[in-house]
């Protein structure tokens, strides 16, 4: 592969072989947590089909008090103004601008799941800024083709549009698809799929990474990457962020070996195989009721780092395994969802300390959705507040303590996604709310 990609890497951090994966990308300094560790521009990207009109299909923004405005070529691609137009126009849609509505609508496209559009989309693009540019000699193509393809060969849908580019080598772009490209997401919520290969060829998966992903949404410029520290991490560790939700704890196996083509042996993978075949947890009220006490007392006692991050499983009670089951977060995330908005507050937040505690043991310090859960249990602790007819403070200093917690979290991740309505806004909001206003008089003081 052309070498620039990899020349460009920061000088804080090293490519080093890894016994299985090819290669691991390791620290060469000290990195506090919060410190953006690499910051690189979307090769392309496609909005989800959902998002086509809300949001430009350049910079993948959702303007706000602006309408987007529509390609007078195919009236199917949205932008905020002519510079966003241009941008896109010059590096992917000239070359599919007139084929796309024949291409949507042919049955060919329309047959596929949901999934294969967007690959298929994905990789219409991907060839149109290939063929716009001088094919095989922009160094993030170079590095796209360099990366580890797949385990499953599978045949690459029809694309739109019409280049020199070999059925070959097609195949060999969609090779790297599966294992390779991401979904973006603004605030935690998916807005499409894009293709960053500097950060693919760079990072391994952990179920207990030190990094994270977030995506940078700027006015006229294409979605940029950036991987932030979790926690401290030292000269010559390696960095690996989550490729699935970790909490996905006894599928996540399959996945990997499925869709990666390998087997995780993190700290948290270890700490599972070694308690072997996780139970059902108990129906019943009195030992559901046993087994989030304990837990949640296993987890007070735990400290800072869960014992999945360590991978010593030796003294883990063996009463508690069955918290590992899916059925067990998901029952609780479910019941905290539905009674966290219009009540009863009382149960919603006994539910959210038992999934706060869970989350403290299978994700690392300071992951995002920690920090997202804790805002919902502040917001729903405030709801209970306001509420209240009685004199009680409790549901007050509860949002107050989950708050500051989620600033904590939050804060490290820091800034990402639509500038507008994120988590730290709304953190800053309620922050303000709970130290100035009055609830029974609902004046501030
Ligand atoms: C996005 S690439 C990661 C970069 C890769 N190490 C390289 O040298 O290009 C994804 C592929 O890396 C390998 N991989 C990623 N994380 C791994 C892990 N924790 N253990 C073993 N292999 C891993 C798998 O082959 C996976 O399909």
């Amino acid at each position: 592969m052309s070498a620039s990609d990899l020349d460009s890497l920061p000088q804080t951090l090293r490519l080093k072989s890894h016994p299985s994966a090819r290669d691991r990308c390791t620290s060469a300094v000290t990195f506090s947590p919060g410190t953006i560790l690499l910051s690189v521009p979307a090769l392309v990207t496609v909005l989800l089909p959902a998002q086509k009109g809300h949001r430009c299909d350049a910079c993948n923004r959702q303007p706000q008090n602006q309408s987007l405005k529509r390609c007078t070529g195919c009236a199917s691609y949205w932008y905020c103004d002519t510079i966003c137009q241009n941008v896109h126009w010059k590096t992917q849609h000239r070359k599919m601008c007139k084929d796309y509505n024949l291409y949507y609508a042919s049955s060919r496209f329309q047959n596929l799941q949901a999934h294969e559009r967007m690959d298929a989309l994905l990789l219409s693009t991907l060839c149109a800024r290939m063929s716009q540019l001088e094919l095989g000699r922009d160094s993030s193509i170079s590095t796209f083709l360099s990366l580890l393809p797949g385990p499953i060969e599978i045949d690459p849908p029809s694309i739109c549009g019409r280049y020199s580019i070999s059925a070959d080598q097609i195949k060999s772009l969609y090779s790297r698809f599966g294992n390779n490209n991401f979904s973006m997401h603004s605030h935690f919520n998916v807005f499409g799929h894009g293709i960053f290969p500097l950060a693919s060829r760079l990072f391994n998966h952990s179920c207990m990474p030190n990094a994270a992903v977030k995506y940078i949404l700027s006015p006229s410029q294409l979605v940029r990457m950036e991987i932030v520290a979790l926690r401290q991490i030292m000269p010559d560790e390696e960095i690996c962020i989550p490729y699935i939700d970790p909490a996905l704890l006894q599928t996540r196996a399959q996945i990997f070996e499925l869709t990666y083509g390998f087997n995780c042996n993190c700290t948290s993978c270890t700490f599972l195989g070694i308690l072997g075949r996780i139970p059902d947890p108990p129906k019943n009220d009195p030992e559901l009721q046993n087994l989030t006490n304990m837990l949640e007392e296993f987890v007070r006692n735990m400290g800072e780092i869960s014992v999945l991050q360590t991978g010593q499983s030796r003294g883990f009670p063996s009463q508690l395994l069955c918290v590992f089951h899916e059925t067990f977060l998901g029952d609780l995330s479910e019941k905290f969802s539905a009674s966290s908005h219009e009540g009863p507050y009382d149960i919603a937040l006994k539910a959210g300390t038992t999934l706060t505690a869970l989350y403290r043991l299978i994700y690392p310090s300071n992951y995002p959705q920690i920090g997202i859960h804790l805002l919902e249990m502040a917001k729903t602790a405030w709801n209970q507040w306001m509420q209240a007819n009685s004199d009680d403070e409790a549901p007050k200093a509860l949002a107050l303590q989950a708050l500051t917690l989620a600033r904590g979290i939050l804060t490290v991740f820091g800034s990402e996604g639509d500038e507008h309505n994120g988590p730290l806004l709304e953190i800053q909001t309620l922050g303000h709310l709970l130290q100035r206003r009055d609830r029974h008089s609902g004046t501030e003081t």
